[in-house]
């Protein structure tokens, strides 16, 4: 019902002790104004003149005020802690995003990972700021009103404690049956927001194939699986409402049966009768709201779930154990590899497999294979962005992984498709290296191939680029990439994950003359399809199924005629190596 980890944030504690405090002075007040107003009743029934109740109203009046203040007073309490908290939340939620990196944003779907931050925290808003005040009023105002009823008469008393475990019975029957159904619903949601997201940024793709009718007709179909389950949901809610109103409704009408039975043959008097005849309903009240508020909130409910999970995946907290001597990869530094096996969460087959590997120095070493045979998956892990088992060792210094700080500070990535930030030429050029200068970045821009593009910029390095402003080629985003690397001279470590897969034969021509100079002085891993660039390596590692078949240098490969053999002819280009 509740979520034990909410009681671990700040404030909890406090804001709930206030909220259990104002709820009993509110059942006090429920109680107040049911015996005033019973007793005024009685009093005018008995003939009592007008002005014989004046005290009578007013402590009704007074009762019901009190009353109605304790509510907006829960509110009071109950919306800082609830602001507080989710926007305490969302911005651990995006730091942990940052922290988790690529991969875990891939596997929950970049549709979910926005949503869960944005919608989602909206939906646990609702979900502190309703749950919460209706399940202290289900704890605690019933219990008042039937301790106050057992001083008056037992018998009905216990009448009524005894029908409660019987709704609560109903409630979660119910209950039960909207969770599945909320489930689901919440499930559609996501997979709807992952659709509309996938389909937005791949919508360039998918008119080229002219398959964006078919996608539309897709998302359409999600949407519809979407509303249906949101309708059984409403369903499931509504029948819950109409069952729970039906039987407060009915052992209420069974009290004032008894009640009346009472009042004919004289074993009851009036005041007592009427005094439990106008609690009843109240007794039942705060179950009745809660069930109603239940199903509105159980997205809240799935969401707080899903940031607490996301929340407490476990981070590598041994980021520190590599400490390298100099700032900067020096020739005769060491990596290996030995024994390193990694799945991705849910693979039946591990994507690598018992990987011994040593590089040293400024080496050049490619990886190669075909496509799914693990090259992302090794570049991924050598660079710490995934975790896998074995032994890694840098500069023969032991290591679990090699998520180490010392280690990542002196990395720098080129993937098939650098992001392009929306921001100026100047900000997603300088971003790693603040300090140049802007001579320097139109130096670097020279160097890359991007000078002529450059010198047509109206508003030079201040130009607005990517999404949303000046759009990019593949090849210019591929330079600017490029030139960011070249900017930040102190990074001695590159990771290349098929820089030019997406690039013409052309473009690859010219922009392999300007990254070749920046592989001096450098360990450079190339993850490559393209065999002409072996030819520019010192080593190279051949990969099949997660496994490293052979490995050494172009010459020995060509001579071992294994596996690299056929692969090289099985590509496209290979006559180029
Ligand atoms: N995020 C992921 N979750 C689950 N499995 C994955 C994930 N990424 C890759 N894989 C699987 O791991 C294996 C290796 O994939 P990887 O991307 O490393 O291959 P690759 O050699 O780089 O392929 P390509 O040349 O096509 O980029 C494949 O079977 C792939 O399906």
């Amino acid at each position: 019902m509740l979520d034990k980890r909410l009681f671990s944030f700040a404030g909890a504690k406090k804001a709930l002790g206030l909220l259990c405090l104002l709820t009993f002075i509110q059942s006090l007040a429920i109680v107040g104004q049911g015996r005033a107003i019973s007793i005024a009743l009685t009093k005018l029934w008995q003939h009592h003149p007008l002005k014989s109740v004046f005290w009578i109203v007013l402590i009704f009046i007074g009762a019901y005020v009190l009353r109605q203040l304790m509510g907006v007073f829960k509110e009071y309490v109950l919306a800082p802690f609830a602001d507080k908290t989710t926007g305490m939340l969302q911005s651990k939620l995006t730091q942990q995003y940052a922290k988790l990196g690529p991969s875990a944003i891939t596997s929950l779907g970049t549709g979910k990972s926005v949503t869960l931050a944005v919608e989602g925290i909206d939906q646990v808003h609702d979900y502190f700021t309703l749950v919460l005040v209706k399940l202290f009023d289900m704890m605690i105002i019933p219990w008042v009103i039937l301790a106050y009823i057992f001083t008056i008469n037992w018998k009905q008393a216990i009448f009524l404690f005894m029908i409660y475990p019987v709704i609560v019975l109903f409630m979660i029957i119910l209950g039960y049956a909207a969770q599945a159904k909320a489930d689901r619903e919440y499930d559609t949601f996501n997979r709807l927001s992952n659709h509309f997201v996938d389909s937005l940024r791949g919508l360039t793709t998918l008119k080229q194939l002219g398959l964006a009718k078919q996608y539309a007709n897709n998302i359409y179909d999600v949407s519809e699986e979407h509303r249906k389950a949101t309708m059984s949901t409403l369903k499931i809610a509504i029948l819950s409402t109409f069952a729970l109103d039906f039987f407060t409704t009915l052992s209420i009408a069974i009290v004032a049966l008894f009640l009346g039975l009472g009042l004919m043959n004289g074993t009851m008097p009036l005041l007592p009768a009427l005094t439990i005849l106008v609690l009843a309903p109240e007794y039942f009240l705060p179950i009745r709201n809660f069930a109603n508020d239940y199903h509105a909130t159980l997205n809240g409910k799935n969401s707080f779930a899903d940031i607490m999970n996301l929340l407490d995946k476990k981070l590598a907290d041994d980021t520190n154990i590599y400490h390298s001597k100099q700032q900067q990869w020096q020739n005769d530094d060491t990596l290996q590899l030995q024994g390193v096996n990694y799945e991705y969460p849910g693979a039946t087959e591990p994507a690598l497999k018992d990987i011994n590997l040593s590089l040293k120095g400024h080496q050049r070493v490619a990886i190669v294979g075909t496509s799914g045979s693990g090259k992302s998956t090794l570049l991924n892990l050598l660079g710490g962005f995934l975790i896998g088992d074995g032994e890694v060792q840098l500069n023969k210094q032991k290591m679990p992984h090699l998520q180490q700080k010392d280690w990542q500070n002196q990395l720098q990535v080129l993937p098939q498709r650098p992001y392009i930030f929306h921001d100026t030429l100047r900000g997603n050029l300088s971003f790693y290296s603040p300090e140049k200068t802007d001579a320097e970045l139109v130096d670097a821009l020279h160097t890359v191939g991007l000078g002529e593009w450059y010198d047509g910029l109206e508003q030079g390095l201040d130009t607005l680029i990517g999404e949303g402003a000046m759009k990019t080629s593949g090849g210019q985003a591929q330079r600017i990439g490029l030139a960011r690397i070249l900017l930040d001279q102190n990074r001695r470590v590159l990771l290349l994950d098929e820089p030019t897969a997406h690039l013409d034969i052309e473009t690859e021509v010219h922009l392999k003359e300007t990254m070749v100079p920046l592989f001096e002085q450098r360990l450079v891993i190339f993850a490559t399809h393209r065999l002409h660039w072996l030819t520019e390596m010192d080593w190279i590692i051949v990969m099949r199924d997660g496994e490293i078949v052979e490995q050494g240098t172009l010459t020995d490969l060509k001579a071992n005629d294994g596996y690299f053999v056929s692969l090289q002819s099985a590509m496209r280009g290979g006559k180029n190596a």
